[in-house]
């Protein structure tokens, strides 16, 4: 069955391969598990919480109406990321099945209400639909956010991928260089002049409208592992929280996991997008290993 509904997740299974399969829970329309031929590609903290106490440790959170914490009016009471991550969304089925292709949505009768009250006191009328499609060597998600509202709202969106690598300290993230960043870590705005993003303290840099033909490869000893494509996703945050601040999330596990992971998060979060009422706006992120060239594009 391409497509298995369970009462807290979807499982969607490739109708070429029954070992390519991707794993879906309601629980913030969370994709917590994406095996090819049984090879798992993402990094899910062995105590993430799947039982809707807090946003997934892992896999893929949707993070909107905000990323990270914001004083913008109208966003200053809300928790880092928002609210699509810990909120139930509604499962509305299959729209292809080959390759498998499902969609969840939230509105504001389905969102976690103590967070969404937050957003401008919770009176922004919103749908959010994400499609998930499962290719067998791709994984493509697509998310459509429509303004219901009779005013007009703005927002963040990014989609907080944990990409599984062998090992972080043999591997890069390219093409970047050229590309301006803002460092969270030192608190500075600069142009990243590295060859590639190499990962030997923590890492956490906002890089800023870089251009969608830069298709962002994670490299493990010269091998491509994945290669995130971004449609209508200007930004990309580059994220390892490594010994310290792995140290101290607690459902962040085994505490060496930070030698597994590099979050590669395509988003629009450089200025909010804008939504006059019954406008949508929608943008993809496309991961794939069907791609082994290194893409080198000059800065
Ligand atoms: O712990 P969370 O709320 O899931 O945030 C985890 C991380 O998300 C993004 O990558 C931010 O850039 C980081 O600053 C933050 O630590």
């Amino acid at each position: 069955m391409a497509i298995d509904q369970l009462d807290d997740r979807v499982i969607l299974t490739s109708e070429s391969n029954p070992k390519t399969q991707l794993t879906i829970l309601n629980y913030g329309a969370t994709v917590i598990s994406w095996k090819i031929n049984s090879e798992e590609q993402l990094w899910l903290s062995t105590a993430a919480k799947l039982d809707g106490s807090k946003p997934v440790r892992g896999g893929i959170p949707l993070v909107f109406p905000v990323f990270g914490k914001s004083q913008a009016e109208g966003f200053k009471d809300l928790p880092q990321h928002g609210f699509a991550r810990n909120s139930i969304w509604e499962f509305l089925g299959q729209t292809k099945a080959n390759p498998p292709t499902v969609q969840f949505a939230l509105s504001p009768e389905l969102a976690n209400p103590d967070v969404y009250s937050k957003w401008d006191k919770g009176d922004n009328d919103f749908t959010l639909l994400l499609t998930v499609e499962l290719d067998d060597q791709e994984l493509k998600t697509t998310i459509e956010v429509e303004n219901t509202d009779k005013k007009a709202w703005k927002f963040n969106w990014l989609f907080h991928t944990y990409l599984r690598v062998d090992d972080i300290e043999d591997s890069l993230v390219n093409n970047l260089p050229g590309e301006t960043c803002y460092d969270q870590i030192v608190k500075e705005t600069y142009v990243d002049k590295h060859p590639a993003v190499d990962f030997d303290k923590e890492t956490d840099r906002i890089y800023k409208q870089v251009p969608e033909k830069k298709i962002l490869q994670v490299i493990d000893k010269g091998n491509v592992l994945h290669n995130v494509q971004r449609v209508n996703l200007p930004d990309v945050v580059v994220w390892n929280p490594w010994i310290e601040k792995s140290g101290g999330m607690g459902d962040f596990e085994p505490k060496n996991g930070y030698l597994n992971m590099v979050c590669i998060e395509p988003g629009h979060v450089h200025d909010f997008v804008e939504l006059k009422p019954g406008e949508s706006w929608k943008a993809s992120q496309i991961i794939s290993t069907k791609n082994k060239d290194i893409q080198l594009l000059s800065i």
